[in-house]
């Protein structure tokens, strides 16, 4: 089966029912060591996981790892140019749930994203980023305490599906001729618009069905959590593109208002809501005075609109979200893509679930661990319904490769994640335990040591982080 790996000789696999893993309590897990500082950070996180169960269970549960190859690994024992084998991808599908450490794609060409690939083999649709202060970690934020998002992340389309063609090439020749001179007249609210001929091109898909997947995922998600945390935001840039990030909006929208009609409502339902919660007497008009800024400068067309909202609102659940029901539901906004970058600066605490596209998560993930510490401290998930990868959000950080010092604290709690999906919680607890400690006593890698108050000189280094996790389970 094959070509070049030999399974454990133990262990059992994890199997999937209704979208979520069955566990054994000996569960083979593959991994990937991945690229650059991979080849510090992997064997630091194996051994932190490793405790972690050996201390929460005993002999009673263990993790007999796998390791497969993908990256510059992989092209060493499999050949040139075979950067992901499909000895790997066999031993994913087979086992399940799988970590990784990052892997390297090059700028501007070569070989597209094998994270990116990884992620479409799998149909991991559902990027799931945390990103939450623990006490003690320096930050560049006045107040990162106040920082609590899960970053949900749609993660097979977007630019990733990676269809692009290069300026110069002759089908983007024929396309920008054919767009030219053929779709963009035969559309008129695209006026005299035309592509320059010296043009790359990429396409964008976004999918009502990718989309609501992925919405769906971060309602359940919301479903779990406590007030006020269980808020939904859809983050689009839909005023600039409206059929692919507009779209996504609205598709969330139809999704929380269809499918979780019981359990969520949106801002604007809440308005509405509230307006005549607090003024019963208060006309339809008046109710969309308050909803709609600048409702007076509007058409009629469009005030009979918002009129007809508020009609609606109030008809279809003043029952079931009136009277101050709609305050203990799910709440679902939306926020343009650029704002939501300085709301989370600038109010970080009135946000929770951030659902998003694929780029706009990739960058705002980014962003979001900068303000709890950086991206040593940014772990990840990704989710589909019968398979799951676990990966840090950033990447292989080349200029620290093989020097000890990277810290490995992203893998690390991106195996808590996986340790929570596995339900071995107990584990998960010890090594969340033992981070917070270690930064608590100024026992830390270089990213952060530079920018605690006073510095700490000299900073662990990766291995010995690891170690100083581990020590501190037990405080
Ligand atoms: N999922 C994946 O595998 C990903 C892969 N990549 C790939 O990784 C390669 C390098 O990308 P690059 O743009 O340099 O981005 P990286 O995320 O790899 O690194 C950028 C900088 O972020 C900081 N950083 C990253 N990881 C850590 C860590 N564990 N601890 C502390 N600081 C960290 C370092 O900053 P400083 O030096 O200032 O301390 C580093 O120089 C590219 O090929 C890219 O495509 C990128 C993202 C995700
Ligand atoms: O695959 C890559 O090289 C980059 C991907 C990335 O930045 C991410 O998923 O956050
Ligand atoms: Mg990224």
């Amino acid at each position: 089966m094959y070509e070049k790996i030999t399974p454990p000789t133990t262990g059992s696999k994890i199997t999937f029912a209704d979208g979520k893993p069955i566990v054994p309590d000996d569960p083979i897990v593959p991994f990937i060591r991945g690229d650059g500082t991979g080849v510090d950070i992997w064997p630091a996180t194996e051994r932190v996981i490793d405790a972690a169960v050996a201390t929460a269970y005993g002999d009673r549960r263990k993790i007999h790892w796998f390791k497969v190859y993908a990256g510059d690994e992989a092209c060493e024992l499999y050949g040139t140019y075979q950067y992901l084998p499909e000895d790997t991808l066999t031993a994913i599908k087979e086992y399940g749930v799988a970590i990784k450490g990052p892997l390297t794609t090059p700028i501007g060409g070569g070989i597209r994203s094998l994270n990116v690939a990884l992620r479409q083999i799998f149909d991991l649709y559902a990027c799931v980023r945390p990103c939450r202060y623990y006490a003690g970690t320096p930050s560049p934020h006045k107040s990162p305490d106040k920082l609590d998002v899960i970053v949900y992340r749609e993660n097979t389309e977007d630019i990733y599906l990676g269809i692009e063609w290069k300026e110069g090439s002759p089908i983007a020749e024929k396309l920008i001729h054919y767009l030219n001179a053929e779709l963009i007249p035969a559309t008129p609210e695209h006026g005299k618009k035309q592509i320059p001929l010296d043009s790359g091109i990429g396409i964008k898909p976004i999918s009502k069905k990718g989309s609501q997947r992925l919405v769906r995922r971060a309602i359940e998600h919301a479903i779990r959590l406590p007030k006020p945390k269980n808020q939904v935001t859809l983050v689009h840039k839909g005023n600039i593109m409206k059929y692919t990030e507009g779209a996504f909006r609205d598709w969330g929208y139809e999704l929380a208002t269809a499918e979780f009609r019981a359990d969520c409502v949106t801002e604007r339902e809440s308005w509405i809501l509230g307006n005549k919660e607090k003024n019963p007497d208060l006309s339809v008009e008046d109710n969309a005075r308050m909803v709609e800024p600048g409702y007076d400068a509007l058409t009629d067309e469009k005030k009979a609109k918002v009129c007809q909202e508020v009609e609606s609102v109030l008809t279809s659940i003043w029952e079931t979200h009136g009277n101050g029901k709609w305050k203990d539901k799910v709440m679902v906004n939306d926020r343009i893509a650029d704002s939501i970058f300085q709301q989370i600066q600038t109010r970080p605490d009135e946000y929770s679930i951030l659902a998003t596209m694929n780029l706009n998560g990739d960058y705002l993930s980014d962003a979001a661990a900068a303000i709890v510490g950086g991206l040593g401290m940014g772990p990840g998930a990704n989710i589909g319904d019968t398979c799951a990868i676990f990966e840090a959000t950033h990447g292989t950080a080349p200029k620290h490769a093989g020097l000890d010092r990277i810290n490995p604290g992203s893998v690390i709690l991106s195996g808590v994640m996986m340790l929570e999906y596995m339900g071995w919680q107990e584990a998960a607890d010890l090594i969340k335990k033992g981070l917070a400690a270690a930064i608590v006593h100024r026992e830390v890698t270089y990213d952060l040591a530079r920018l605690m108050e006073p510095p700490v000189d000299p900073p662990l280094k990766c291995s010995e982080f690891a170690s100083a996790i581990i020590r501190h389970f037990d405080d």
